[in-house]
């Protein structure tokens, strides 16, 4: 069951919704008159069930440029049709969550399976604007995963640049995104990145996972970084994923 649970993870990011609230079955009796833990958890208390807070929504620190491609993306998301009909577009936005297996698992194994204080490294800085905001959208058709990224004040490396390792991150989240889209579950086995011009702190940018090829356990993707209207180059970086089972994750790889 708990196989089950995190293999939901990775299928279309969809079961990344809060699970509602469920009654865990008991083992060992409740004893009479007594408040135990067992009973207190038979239903588990609402804090695990409030609704997370999905980060790629826009907010106030979002400039105009990165609100011009989320409208851009998003307004492909769902396409009108005459008569006014609504019909699924050709993008679709990914949520994303700063705790991934709470939230795949109703929270009920976190504890079992990563520190209750983890968190996801792109999405733990509280200050909205000061890190990594960013949205996903993919294009199942195109087999093409795009990341818009506003790079916040926390990741400089040069003096008003953004930091490489921050790049990095940024390229193995959309590209990881992207090969699990197309794979289910994978972890990186090989990320080249050549860096071409650098980016300016607090600037848009768009990164575009595109699929290579798979070879059996292998999914290979390309990624270019460029700036907002896509005159720029930035960077192009290659990677590598190789599918793993669920158990591998559950056993700790
Ligand atoms: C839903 C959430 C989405 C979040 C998105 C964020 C994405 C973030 C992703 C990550 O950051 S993952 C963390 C960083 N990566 C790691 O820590 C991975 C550490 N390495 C491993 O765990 C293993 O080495 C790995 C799973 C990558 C491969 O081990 P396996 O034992 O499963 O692979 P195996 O030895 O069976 O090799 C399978 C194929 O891959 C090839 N291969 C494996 N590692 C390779 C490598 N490093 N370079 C080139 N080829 C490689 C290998 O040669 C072989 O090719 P062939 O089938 O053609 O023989």
């Amino acid at each position: 069951m708990m196989a089950a649970s995190v293999r939901a993870t990775f299928r279309l990011f969809q079961p990344l919704r809060p699970v509602p609230p469920m009654r865990i079955p008991l083992r060992q009796p409740t004893v009479p008159g007594r408040t135990t833990v067992a009973r207190t958890m038979g239903v588990l208390p609402l804090p695990f069930f409030s609704k997370p807070r999905d980060f790629s929504l826009p907010n106030s620190s979002w400039g105009p440029e990165m609100v011009r491609l989320y409208e851009h993306y998003n307004s492909q998301c769902e396409v009108e049709r005459e008569g006014g009909e609504k019909q699924k577009g050709p993008w679709k936005r990914l949520p994303s969550y700063n705790r991934v297996l709470k939230y795949a698992t109703g929270g009920v194994y976190l504890s079992k399976l990563i520190q209750s204080k983890a968190r996801l490294f792109t999405r733990n800085i509280k200050e909205p604007g000061a890190s990594f905001e960013y949205v996903l959208f993919d294009n199942s058709e195109e087999q093409k995963c795009v990341g818009i990224l506003q790079a916040g004040h926390l990741l400089e490396g040069p003096p008003g640049f953004v930091h490489g390792g921050a790049i990095a991150t940024m390229i193995d989240t959309v590209t990881g995104a992207h090969a699990t889209l197309l794979s289910g579950p994978v972890m990186t086995a090989n990320l080249n990145i050549n860096y071409r011009s650098p980016i300016p702190l607090g600037s848009t940018v768009v990164l575009e996972s595109c699929l290579d090829k798979k070879e059996d356990k292998k999914t290979f993707v390309t990624c270019k970084v460029t700036s907002s209207n896509g005159s720029k180059l930035h960077s192009e970086a290659t990677a590598l994923f190789v599918s793993i089972s669920v158990c591998k994750i559950l056993d700790g790889v």
